[in-house]
Order: C-alpha cells, then structure tokens, then sequence
C-alpha cells in the first residue's frame, strides 16, 4: 500500500492550479446516458472515481477513449442495465445511474451501495423520487430492482431533505421522462447547475436552474444531442489549498477557481483574519499576524460545506483560541478527529460538534492513518505545519479525488513524498 511522508513546517509560496470538479464530473459522466452520440469533456480531473466511473460506462456496454484531461463517451452501444456490487462499492456516486438508466431503457439494477466512513449516507430519497414518477421499486439480493414498463412520468417531487445526488438522479430520470417534473426542495450545489445547464443546451427545457424548485419538461425517452463541455473547477479542491496556504500563514494564489463558488469558505477565512484577495478566475490568501478562531456550521450549498469541514478542522488547531465545528449533514463525519490527536491537537467531540482549543506550533509528526477522502486532506493540511516527520497511510482515499496532490504541493515548496509499504 502506498503511504506519504511530509516533512513539515518548509516554506510554501506562488499558485496551485485547481483541476475539474470530481463532484460535477461523475453525475455529467452519468448523464451521458442520457445521450445519442459521443460527447466530449473538457478538464475533466484525474483522479480515481472519475476512471471508476469510466469503467462502470464500459461495464454497461459503452465506449470511452481518454486522453490527459479529455474524454470521450459514447453510450449508443449501451446493453446492459445492471451496476454490479463489485464497482458500486468503491464509489458511491455510482448510484447516479439509477435515474438515467431507468429512464432510457425502463428498468436498471444498481447494487445498494454500503455505509462508508462518514455516515449511514441512504438512497430512499432517490428511490422515492423515482416511485413517484412511476418506477415499481424493489430490494432484492443487495440490488435496487427498478421498472418502468410504460416509461417515466413527470411528477412533483417534494424533496424531505436537500439532497445533492437525489436531486441530480432525479434530473437525469426527468430529463427523459413523459411530461414535465417539477422539484421542489432541491440541492442548489454549482455542480448541480452545470448538469442542468449540459441538460438544457441539448434541448431540455429547464427553469429554475441554481434554486429550490427545478421544473423539466422530459422528452418522452427521444435521446439528447449533448454538447462537448468542460468541467466546472473544484471547489473543494480550491478550498483545501486555501486552507494550506492559511495553515502555514503564507501567500498563495489558488489559480482557475471560480470565486463565487468559494464564498462560504472565504468568508470564514475572513472571520479568522485572513485577507482573500479575489480576481475573476483566481482568490490568493494573504498572511496575517493573528489567526482568530471560527465557529463552522456545515451545511448545503450556498452555506458552509461538510466537504471542507475537516480541513478547517486542522486548521482551527493553528487559531489562538477555541473553534467549533458544528457537523449537520454526516453523522459520522469526524473520523480525522482521533488521527489530529495523535500529531497533538486539543480537540473534544460532544455528538456532532468538535470543539477545538488552537495554539500554534503544537503539532508534531508522527504516523497517521486517512479515512476518508477530507478526513485524508485535513491530515496532509496538518502535516504541512507539524514539526518533524508525518506518515500518512490509507491515501487511496486521497486518490479518490485530489488530482496529482503530492506534484500541487511540491510546486509550491512542501515537501511531500510518496512511497510504498
Ligand atoms: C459525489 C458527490 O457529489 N458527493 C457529495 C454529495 O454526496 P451525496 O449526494 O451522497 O449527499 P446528499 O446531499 O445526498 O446527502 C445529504 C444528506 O441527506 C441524507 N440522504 C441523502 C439521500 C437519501 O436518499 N437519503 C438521505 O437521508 C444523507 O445521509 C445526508 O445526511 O453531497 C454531499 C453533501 O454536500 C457531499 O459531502 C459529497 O461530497
Ligand atoms: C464525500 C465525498 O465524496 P463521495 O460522495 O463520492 O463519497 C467528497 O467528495 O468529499
């Protein structure tokens, strides 16, 4: 298994550039099921869901070729409707074939994905979402059995919780359906806007794109003329470096981000006395002479995200004071929390709210183990300024979804190295 050192406390200094968004560019994979011919996506990340995903697509009978940062996918020769446990178990996001499949072929099978380390994380919302536009829903042997022998309907959805991939599940199942479907409740995430908006330019009449309510008017399983498009930036990727150049207290220019998708974490970074410079396409952290603590609530877009919940956490070890972090979405997402003990942070976890008494220079290196893919990156965040030597294991996590990060942080002066155990 592969595992990274780094030793902490170098210098860091200049830009890191931001890759596509994972979180855009599995449901915009997902929804060229949708589709008749081949499409072409642009700066598409490289990371390991992403190839996963890919080889789900090539599993169901279509065809892909990639180069660096481009992909081309062709579903026309699609011939199977079944995700088998053995892929759906390494990535969740696998579910959101369940609404494109349904739609075009009229029934899919996708095997019920497992807990992870974050949290319980149910499908019912996106089961529900289904049954009311007409699927006939069933769990047998671990698999979601879905038909729809007369097609989807349109319906009213009326979503009980904001839920990013049953918004985007539902969607994707409109988007072909009979008549028109309407959300209500829905998840207004920017990776949510670039599907609708890849949906819309290939014909779909779409309104309310970025807000609560989406309303699609399907078209009757006729199959879409999608566009070649590029994927959004990352926002969370965009995120973790702003939280490595404040960590260290140093500039840094995050580079090809869109900065109205950072506001909620810049404004935090704000309150804990960082300037956030911002251009059209790039936000750079200056240093400050105080790093104030900060009180976290995560929640859904437009508010504060989980995915950076952890990485402020390790963060707020640095502050002079004490931090909360108040953990709304996932309830079992506080598993970095025993590893930053172990490098010496003074951290006390009441339920879902971590408190977390900061002072800077109490870290020290040692041996650390990711458990998921934030829980990960907030390890790699508190390595960069703990003394000495950090051992990182379990980084497949960190494949999962950051691309090229050991390269990132060597461009920009940390020393970060990867080897195998
Ligand atoms: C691939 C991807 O985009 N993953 C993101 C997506 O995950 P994901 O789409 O899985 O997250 P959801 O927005 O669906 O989950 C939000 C909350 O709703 C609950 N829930 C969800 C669905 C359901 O059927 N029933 C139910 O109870 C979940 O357990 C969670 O408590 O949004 C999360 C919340 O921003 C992010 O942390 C993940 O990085
Ligand atoms: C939790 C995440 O991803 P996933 O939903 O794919 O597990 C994430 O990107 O932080």
């Amino acid at each position: 298994m592969e595992y990274l050192k780094i030793v902490g406390q170098n210098e860091i200094s200049g830009s890191v550039e931001i890759s596509g968004a994972k979180n855009a560019a599995l449901p915009l994979i997902a929804c060229t099921i949708l589709a008749k011919g081949e499409i072409t996506i642009k700066n598409l990340p490289n990371v390991v869901d992403i190839n996963t995903f890919l080889k789900l697509i090539d599993k169901l009978g279509g065809t892909y070729s990639k180069e660096e940062r481009c992909v081309k996918i062709d579903t026309s020769s699609m011939n199977s409707t079944t995700a088998t446990y053995d892929i759906v178990k390494t990535m969740r996001a696998s579910i959101l074939v369940l609404g494109p499949i349904l739609a075009r072929f009229g029934h899919c099978e996708v095997s019920l994905p497992g807990g992870c380390a974050i949290g319980q994380r149910p499908v019912d919302l996106h089961l529900k979402a289904l049954e009311q536009m007409g699927a006939i829903i069933e769990i047998e042997h671990g698999y979601i059995k879905a038909t729809a022998p007369n097609g989807l309907k349109g319906a009213k959805v009326v979503f009980d919780k904001v839920t990013v991939g049953g918004t985007e599940n539902t969607v994707m199942a409109a988007a072909l359906a009979e008549g028109t479907t309407t959300i209500i409740n829905a998840a207004k995430e920017p990776e949510i806007v670039q599907l609708c908006e890849v949906i819309r330019d290939a014909g779909v009449k779409i309104e309310g794109i970025g807000t609560s309510k989406i309303i699609i008017e399907g078209t009757n399983k006729q199959l879409l003329d999608i566009k070649e498009f590029s994927v959004i930036p990352d926002r969370i990727e965009a995120g973790t470096y702003m939280c490595a150049a404040a960590i260290m207290n140093k500039k840094l220019k995050i580079d090809k981000v869109i900065p109205l998708h950072l506001e909620a974490v810049i404004s935090k970074l704000e309150e804990m006395n960082f300037e956030v410079l911002q251009d059209e396409t790039s936000v750079t952290i200056m240093p400050t002479d105080e790093i104030k603590p900060v009180n976290i609530i995560t929640t859904e877009y437009p508010g504060f995200p989980t995915d950076m919940q952890a990485q402020f956490m390790a963060l707020a070890t640095q502050a002079n004071g004490t931090s909360t972090i108040d953990e709304r979405l996932f309830e079992n997402r506080f598993m970095h929390v025993s590893e930053l003990l172990r490098l010496g942070a003074d951290i006390h976890l009441n339920g879902n709210i971590a408190t977390i008494n900061g002072k800077s220079g109490t870290l020290n290196g040692t041996d650390v183990m990711a458990t998921d893919l934030r829980a990960s990156s907030a390890l790699v965040l508190a390595a960069l300024v703990a003394k000495g030597e950090t051992n990182i294991h379990r980084i497949y996590h960190l494949d999962r979804g950051y691309e090229n990060l050991e390269g990132k942080l060597s461009l920009i002066g940390a020393d970060v190295k990867r080897f195998t155990e």
